[in-house]
């Protein structure tokens, strides 16, 4: 097995006196595809979250490269961020903000140094490899929620990440550009990259997943290789099953 890139250490999450994620250890082995699947509200947003470092765990630990999370300094934070990038379920664009500003601000923020020119010319990049189109000179409240989410996904590949979370990431798209991001997630797969990601859809799990787990109620219910879901009908079923429900 390769280095773990992210490991959940019996880590569990709380909100409102409520136990969304109980327990759960786990280690997200480097350039291999994850898959998170369960039933809805069983808690994986959360859990990416977590292994992402956006959320802190009421318990346990979230280990970066061996590092806890919640104990780096900016510097450590700082290249977590530029290693890793989120595709959120809601896209979470800024909706005070022109997609093109939004789409600026982690170059500038990373790379300083870039010029204008190369971070119009980034842009066009990204936004091009996800068949976005339309203007970038407005506001996300003019966009479909496909179209945001395509932004949202530009938004991820800008600084080449490593290490992508993806949520729901190909919900309201239709199936020639949900066709186009499971490219881009296939070559990067073959790059090496570590990739967690949240689906419901049965293909792109056997597709793109090395690794299946499934959560239900904020729990690990089930660990298997993309190869044991392909290899055994039941597996498959238990999947199909989980996210159906
Ligand atoms: N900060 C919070 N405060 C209160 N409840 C929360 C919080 N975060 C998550 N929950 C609840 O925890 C449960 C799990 O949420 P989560 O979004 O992680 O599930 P999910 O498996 O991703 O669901 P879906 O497939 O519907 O997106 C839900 O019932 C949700 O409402």
């Amino acid at each position: 097995m390769a280095e773990p890139v992210i490991e959940l250490k019996d880590v569990s999450f709380s909100a409102q006196n409520m136990d969304v994620v109980r327990n759960i250890s786990y280690d997200f082995e480097g350039g291999k595809t994850t898959a998170l699947v369960g039933p809805s509200g069983g808690g994986k947003s959360t859990v990416l979250k977590l292994a992402a470092g956006l959320l802190l765990p009421t318990s346990g630990k979230v280990l970066f490269r061996g590092q806890d999370i919640s104990a780096m300094g900016r510097p450590q934070t700082l290249a977590f961020r530029r290693e890793s990038a989120v595709v959120f379920q809601d896209s979470a664009l800024w909706a005070n903000q022109t997609l093109f500003q939004t789409l600026e601000l982690p170059l500038k923020i990373h790379y300083p140094d870039m010029d204008k020119d190369e971070r119009e010319s980034r842009i066009a990049e990204v936004t091009a490899a996800v068949g976005y189109k339309r203007a970038l000179h407005i506001r996300p409240a003019l966009l479909s929620m496909g179209e945001q989410k395509l932004i949202s996904f530009a938004r991820a590949l800008l600084c080449n990440p490593s290490i992508l979370f993806l949520d729901e990431w190909t919900e309201s798209l239709d199936d020639e550009a949900a066709r186009r991001l499971v490219g881009i997630v296939r070559r990067r797969k073959a790059d090496n990259n570590t990739i967690l990601f949240i689906s419901h859809d049965l293909e792109i799990i056997k597709e793109l997943a090395e690794y299946v787990v499934m959560v239900i109620d904020g729990r690990l219910s089930l660990q298997v290789t993309g190869e044991e879901m392909e290899a055994d009908r039941n597996v498959a079923k238990i999947v199909e099953k989980g996210i159906s429900s």
